[in-house]
């Protein structure tokens, strides 16, 4: 029986723990780590046979590892993508994406809400190489379409978007992409698979940063490109060429972290509704961004596209810049960082880190004010986090 075969219609906490175990002869319970760079081939010939791609196996660990293959096909069964190649980072999967999917004349219509560094991968590095971005409102399909060009090859967004939550139409945009011959590509960070599988709503590549609620303790880098079998091909290419592979030894700390993914989403979710909801009836709090929140003005699409609403929310303090620094320094539970994802709590500062690169002028055309703060929520008790909050706060106001 072929591994998919036996994994179809089974729950995603079930793939999680499950989805592409391979056992050596030694018949570890616990997937194994092979700290390789090359393998070995029983002959020349093998060599050679291997290298013109007529036969499977391992060559060289730049894009080929056993640890490696099981976290792909893992996640490749939790996107419901035919496969997975896994990246360095979660940049080096946009890069990956980008680079194996397009060419020079190529144009992309993106999000203009997206993670500061994707903008500057988009305007200063593929821009270098005649790959030109339209940034367009993310919730405003006309101008998506609008933005459209004769050349344009991909549609790209993050939803929820970092670090405001707004929801992109992922069915809409998956139409309007296809009608154009272009591709949707998506960047599922925010809610993992267990909340949200862009493919069935019609994307093409489904990306990931791994770095986040994947690993979910904050220990590693890594990244994935989820997708069709055949689109796959240019990034595999790029991947075995270029090189922005996955460590074997991140690749297993991933895979650990997927086994508890399910649960942990839910705990994220569950602490992040209750702080968000508290959070909007602060005379001090201006407005809180979360898709849980009935007001969202996608909450329509929330309902229909995501299992829950996701583990992070943004609020902007009304005094301001100086408000939210102060409140930031004056937290114990909160960890000030520029990361998400993570059993513990983040506090992050948009516009000073990690939107910095973003100009002044496309930050406030984002929406992302100098007041606003973004928080991971993570595992801890939620009354101990909502109680750092509220003391610091009543600090601030003394
Ligand atoms: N996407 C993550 C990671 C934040 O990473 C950084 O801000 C590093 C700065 C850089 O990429 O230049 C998040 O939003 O927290």
């Amino acid at each position: 029986m072929k591994d998919e075969d036996w994994l179809a219609g089974l729950h995603p906490e079930t793939l999680a723990i499950r989805a592409g175990t391979q056992r050596t002869a030694e018949g570890e319970h616990s997937e194994a780590i092979f700290p390789t760079s090359s393998f070995v081939f029983a002959s020349a010939e093998e060599a050679a046979e291997r290298f013109a791609g007529r036969e499977a196996g391992n060559i060289y660990a730049r894009f080929t590892n056993p640890t490696t293959r099981i976290l792909e096909e893992r996640l490749a069964a939790l996107e419901g993508a035919d496969d997975c190649i896994t990246t360095a980072s979660g940049m080096a999967a946009c890069l990956t994406a980008f680079m194996g999917s397009l060419q020079a004349g190529d144009h992309i219509v993106a999000s203009r809400s997206l993670f500061g560094t994707t903008v500057q991968l988009l305007q200063k590095i593929l821009a270098r190489f005649a790959v030109e971005t339209t940034f367009v409102p993310l919730t405003d399909l006309s101008a998506w379409e609008a933005a459209i060009r004769p050349n344009t090859r991909m549609l790209f967004l993050e939803t929820p978007s970092n670090p405001l939550t707004e929801v992109g139409d992922l069915e809409a945009l998956a139409r309007l992409a296809h009608a154009h011959d272009a591709l949707l590509v998506v960047d599922n960070c925010f809610c993992t698979p267990v909340l949200q599988q862009p493919m069935r709503w019609g994307a093409d590549l489904v990306l990931h940063s791994n770095t986040k609620y994947i690993d979910g303790q904050g220990r590693t880098l890594g990244g994935a490109v989820c997708g069709r079998r055949e689109l796959l091909d240019g990034p595999r290419n790029f991947l075995r060429t270029a090189g922005p592979s996955l460590s074997p030894f991140n690749a297993w700390v991933q895979l650990k972290g997927v086994e508890t993914l399910s649960l942990r989403m839910e705990r994220h979710c569950a602490n992040a509704a209750d702080l968000a909801a508290w959070l909007q009836s602060l005379p001090e709090v201006e407005k809180v961004y979360y898709p849980g929140l009935p007001e969202h003005p996608q909450a329509d699409l929330v309902h229909k596209q995501q299992r829950l609403p996701g583990g992070i929310l943004s609020f902007v303090l009304r005094d301001g810049q100086p408000a939210a620094w102060a409140l930031m320094d004056r937290l114990r539970i909160f960890s000030r960082t520029a990361n998400l994802g993570d059993a513990k709590s983040t506090v992050t500062h948009p516009a000073s880190t990690t939107h910095s690169r973003v100009s002044a002028e496309e930050r406030q055309a984002a929406g992302i004010q100098d007041g606003l703060l973004r928080l991971s929520v993570g595992l801890e008790h939620v009354d101990d986090l909502r109680e750092d909050l509220q003391r610091a706060l009543a600090d601030l106001s003394r």
